[in-house]
Order: structure tokens, then sequence, then C-alpha cells
């Protein structure tokens, strides 16, 4: 079959876990007396590493504040979208966390972004404006594909559409347990996409699915192992978990899925999606320009 593959998702941040515990429940998969182990965790954390330049990727690692236990699902620090070359005009949308508990890991990632020439946004200020948290949002065909509800916020993707001068495709996430559109839905090529209807409204549902010319639809049983929480480093998905279904059609397409055990961080309700941050994204070449921004909503 003829292999297409994404133009990004070829270079990742990452946040090292020195200091990653559970230390209070925002997402229905933490509980303070379920503890990660540390050894296991950065071991865990270094395999993922190894298979993302494994595959041809590379990873750049931030250090973790000792106060910000979920600084290590390093995709919600921020949302780049325009990650050319170094000296390239870069820049960054800060992320603007809807529990007070992360939002200390926006002002460590800030800087980091700034010292590689990244430019920041704001879709809202630290208590003030709209949430948003960038493990919500990928640049996908025509648009910034966009989950909100339990954690970004319906008018984030106003200011995101008109700040960026991007379409924003707005779908609304219903299910607690895929509090991120991460957890339902995974871009593979620029047609194919593993998605999972049952995390959504019967209406964004049906867009989602209009949207993807060719879906590998998740059961919700199939998406809570975690499975759509992957990324695609050319042609190979690294994945924690993959239902025997799922593989077939990934092979069959001719993905190569590599499975990578993240399970330590599945206590804090994230897994490798979560854990990395794709730094190469390019508006106008991954996500048309659109003068004014619009926002669509199903
Ligand atoms: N991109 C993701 N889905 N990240 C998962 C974040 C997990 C983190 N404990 C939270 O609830 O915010």
């Amino acid at each position: 079959m003829e292999q297409h593959t994404l133009s990004w998702g070829r270079r990742y941040l990452m946040v090292e876990p020195d200091h990653f515990r559970v230390d209070y429940a925002i997402n229905p998969y933490m509980d303070v007396r379920d503890q990660p182990d540390p050894a296991l965790s950065r071991e865990q954390w270094r395999g993922l590493v190894e298979a993302i330049r494994s595959a041809g990727g590379e990873v750049e690692v931030l250090g973790q504040r000792a106060d910000s236990p979920d600084m290590v699902y390093a995709m919600n620090l921020g949302l780049v979208v325009d990650g050319g070359p170094a000296g390239a005009d870069r820049r960054v949308v800060h992320s603007h966390m809807r529990h007070p508990e992360r939002r200390r890991e926006t002002r460590t990632a800030q800087p980091w972004f700034a010292a590689h020439g990244f430019a920041g946004t704001y879709v809202g200020r630290d208590g003030v404006g709209a949430h948003f948290e960038a493990g919500d949002a990928f640049a996908w065909r025509d648009a910034l594909v966009v989950g909100y509800g339990p954690r970004t916020e319906e008018l984030g993707l106003k200011h995101l559409a008109t700040e960026l001068d991007v379409r924003v495709r707005g779908l609304r996430i219903t299910h607690p347990g895929m509090y991120h559109l991460d957890l339902a839905f995974c871009p593979l090529d620029e047609t194919r996409a593993m998605v999972c209807p049952s995390a959504l409204d019967e209406a964004s549902a049906a867009a989602l699915l209009a949207l993807v010319p060719e879906p590998l639809v998740l059961t919700e049983e199939e998406a809570l192992t975690f499975c759509a929480n992957s990324i695609v480093v050319g042609s190979t998905v690294l994945m924690p978990a993959v239902p025997d279904r799922v593989r077939a059609q990934l092979e069959d397409w001719g993905f190569e899925v590599v499975l990578v055990d993240v399970g330590e961080f599945h206590k804090g309700g994230g897994s490798v999606r979560c854990l990395t941050n794709p730094l190469d994204v390019v508006r106008g070449r991954d996500l048309p320009r659109v003068a004014g921004g619009e926002v669509l909503l199903p």
C-alpha cells in the first residue's frame, strides 16, 4: 500500500521525570494512593526517548520543576505552530491550564521556548482569559483541530483562530476519561487517523468522522487502553498499547507498530503523546493560513 507520512513529528520536546508524582487528582486516572515508582518511571521515559531516536526522530530535553509533578506531560506546555529551522520565525502558543496545580509549568516552559527562538502567544493569562491546553490541539489537513470542554474552553477557539490566522475546527469532548483530544484522536498521515467517536458529543463525533477520509475507528474500550495517545515518526507508530485489530489495520496501511511501555505515566492519566510535544509544525505547510481566522463548530 502506498505510504504517506505526516510532514511534522520528527522533533519533540520532553521533560525529564525527576519529580514525577501523583500529588492531586485532576482526571479519573489519578489516585494519590497509587504512586509511580521513580526508578521505573525514569527507565520507561528513557525507553521512549530511545524509541523516538531509533525511529529517526529527535528529542530535546527540559528539566522538571520540583513543584510540578505533571510537568512530565510536556505536550501541555504549549502548541508550536511555527517550528521551522533555528533562526526562522518560530512561534508557540502557551497553554493556559484549566487546573491551577499545573500553571507553574508554563512559567518554566516560556523561557525555554524563548531561548530556542520561539515568540510566545497567549490564549489567556494565568487566571484570566480562556483556558487552552495544547494536548487538545492538532494541526491536521485544513485546520487546527481542537477538542474543548473538559480542559480547553470554547472561547479559546476564537482566540486561536484570530491570533494565528487559521481555521479552527472545534470538537466537544464529553467523555471524562478522554479529557484531552489526544486520548481520542491520532493523525497517522494526511488522510488517516485513529478516532474514538465515543469521546465526543453526537454532532462532534459526526464532524470528526466527516473530517477523516480514512478513519481507524476505535471503540471506547480500545481507546481506554490509551492506544490513540500515540505518536507517529515517519511510518513508525509509537504506542503504549495496541489492540490486535488496531495493529492489523495499521500494518495493513504500511505502518510499523512499536510498543513502548510507559505504564507508570498512566497513573497520572497520560501516555506516549502526552509525554512528547512536536516542535516542527509549520504554519503554511502543515496548517493553512486563513486571514482573520475562522472557527467551525459542528
Ligand atoms: N496530553 C495529555 N493528554 N496529557 C495528559 C496530562 C495528564 C495530567 N495529569 C493532567 O491531568 O493534566
